[in-house]
């Protein structure tokens, strides 16, 4: 059976961001991951999972200037200190959230910069990101991301990944395999989640192309969600979608999936 999460920086937007965790749990959600911490004390946001009895199983480095547009720097040559001050400073936060996971944003793609500088670049801060997580018991993991909904990231297919990954080693870098991005840019999603099995630290959905929740758009999301499970994908399935209505009336999808 697959294993959702709830993604409380989009789901649960009735409530303050502090508030979503108890939300998540009574909804019957096990486990729950968001974009950012950073604007939360560690130890409030440890409390609140640790109160509802709740997982906490990704969260996203610093992004640079997020309302600027900023969407990671690990690709990016001149932002190398910033980028290791931002995984040290994510670490601290896996530690206090006991969160195995964190996604290393690649960033937005540098006008009049070489591609092979940026992918060198990419690769020696992400096995840099790799041996600090390793010593912390955290695995990075990235995420090809289309082009519609952030225009200019640096990794947008799932080959692009892999590349990346075999070049770090799959062992230090896993790939977030989010199948709304993928069904946007190379669809047969179902067959990608099978053959990239080996390599998937991480899954996240959302219907397309709204991005709204399963079954409110083009996916046959009961037969993906079949196909999923029988690849034999254990991990956790984030639940990234923004809800059309409100999110308990968005759920009834999940009402087969959710614990007892
Ligand atoms: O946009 C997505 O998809 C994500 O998973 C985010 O973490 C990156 O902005
Ligand atoms: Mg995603």
């Amino acid at each position: 059976m697959p294993r959702f999460a709830a993604n409380i920086s989009m789901m649960f937007n009735e409530l303050p961001f502090l508030d979503r965790f108890a939300a998540a749990r009574a909804a019957g959600f096990e486990a729950v991951e968001f974009l950012f911490p950073y604007d939360f004390p560690a130890a409030e946001i440890a409390t609140r999972l640790k109160d509802q009895g709740l997982a906490q199983v990704l969260f996203n480095g610093p992004p640079g200037d997020w309302n600027n547009g900023e969407r990671g720097s690990a690709c990016l040559p001149d932002r190398r200190a910033e980028f290791r001050e931002g995984i040290k400073r994510a670490l601290d936060y896996s530690a206090a959230l006991a969160c195995p996971r964190l996604h290393v944003m690649a960033g937005l793609t540098p006008a009049g910069i070489p591609r092979d500088t940026l992918l060198s670049t990419y690769a020696a801060n992400l096995d840099w990101a790799a041996e600090e997580c390793m010593k912390a018991g955290v695995k990075p993991i990235i995420e090809p991301i289309n082009h519609r909904d952030i225009p200019g990231f640096f990794l947008n297919r799932t080959s692009e990944a892999v590349a990346i990954i075999n070049a770090v080693g799959p062992e230090r870098l896993g790939l977030q395999f989010d199948l709304y991005h993928c069904q946007i840019t190379e669809g047969d999603v179902s067959r990608r989640a099978a053959e990239l099995l080996p390599y998937i630290a991480h899954m996240q959905v959302a219907d397309t192309p709204g991005r709204h929740e399963p079954g409110t758009g083009e996916v046959n999301w009961p037969f993906v969600f079949d196909a999923i499970d029988a690849s034999g994908y254990r991990g956790w399935i984030g639940c990234e979608y923004r809800p059309k209505g409100e999110t308990l009336a968005g759920l009834g999808w999940f009402a087969k999936y959710r614990a007892a």
